[in-house]
């Protein structure tokens, strides 16, 4: 049985063979039945997330000159500016800028695969070692996710780990500033949505306003603690289990009392590009709804689908 919201677990419980089933089914439950879960006692520090969000802070009060150094154009690396991401199927872009770091290079280059390079702005000289590290931590914790998930439906352990190992994912810190400062009528912070990827980790945002739509279509506030990980499953999950563990629309909507900048870091778990996401044999049962395609043939899609 779920409750009217998503779980609440213990990743430390993952560790105790006692626990584990428990854990696993938990996780389970609380994705398939909203593509979200909340996730505690993940191994990361609060005081990383308030660096973290200190070092955004630091960057998005630079000159918007300054920023607009470190654009790429792709919508993979570097800043991407107030509006350009645009939700699929919307018309105007989100109230939000944000910084995208991608993998290690060198780790990627082991696993065959090339991707983006990284950019760093030099008016920051710890953005590079801190992101790099958080960046780290976040790929072991959803290493761990990766692993029950794969117990959970079934699997052999490692058949999500191995398939992100080297794989393109992506930090996404994420500055959406207070309204006064922004205008573009009718736009929102982040307009409905699913993710891409196979799942989303984001650390405690500063702010509420993440909302989630549930079965039953109503518009759910994501709620949980600041030292807390909220994770949801993306598009290329729900292809691989056929919309078992969904990808579930979301969304931030405006500050509706006090108007103050909000800050959250997704990191977007991905596999390597090359990994196929064809159904999962065992949710066959149903014709699968999604053709076979690869991860980076996927992501070239919806890249340009969200204007780039
Ligand atoms: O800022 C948030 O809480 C969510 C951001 C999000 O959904 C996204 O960037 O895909
Ligand atoms: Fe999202």
């Amino acid at each position: 049985m779920t409750a009217g919201k998503p779980a609440s677990i213990d990743l430390s419980r993952f560790f105790d063979p006692a626990q584990r089933d428990q854990f696993c089914r938990q996780l389970l439950d609380s994705l398939s039945e909203f593509g979200f879960v909340i996730i505690r006692n993940h191994g990361i520090p609060i005081s990383e997330f308030e660096r973290a969000y200190q070092l955004c802070t630091d960057f998005f009060a630079l000159p918007l000159e300054n920023k607009r150094k470190y654009e790429s154009g792709n919508g993979q690396r570097g800043y991407i500016g107030l509006g350009k991401e645009t939700a699929a199927g919307q018309s105007i872009g989100d109230l939000k800028e944000y910084w995208h770091i991608g993998p290690n290079a060198a780790v990627v280059q082991h696993h065959g695969e090339n991707y983006p390079e990284n950019t760093w702005p030099g008016e920051i000289p710890e953005f590079e070692p801190f992101f790099t590290g958080l960046h780290q931590k976040l790929e072991s914790v959803a290493g761990h996710l990766a692993e029950a998930l794969a117990l959970a439906v079934g699997l052999e352990q490692d058949h999500f780990k191995n398939m992100i190992a080297g794989g393109n994912s992506v930090q996404r810190l994420i500055h959406y500033p207070a309204l006064r400062d922004v205008h573009s009528p009718g736009a929102v912070r982040a307009a409905a949505h699913t993710d891409i990827n196979l799942m989303t980790l984001l650390i405690g945002a500063t702010d509420s306003g993440l909302e989630l739509l549930d079965r039953h279509g109503n518009w759910l506030p994501v709620e949980h603690r600041s030292d807390e990980i909220v994770v949801d499953t993306g598009d290329m999950m729900a292809r691989l289990t056929n919309n078992y563990l969904p990808a579930t629309t979301h969304r931030v909507v405006n500050p509706r009392t006090a108007d103050r900048p909000r800050f959250s870091i997704p990191y977007f778990v991905h596999p390597r590009n090359s990994v196929s996401l064809e159904c999962l044999p065992q949710y066959r049962d149903l014709a699968p709804l999604q053709p076979p395609i690869t991860a980076g043939e996927f992501l070239t899609q919806r890249l340009r689908e969200n204007g780039f």
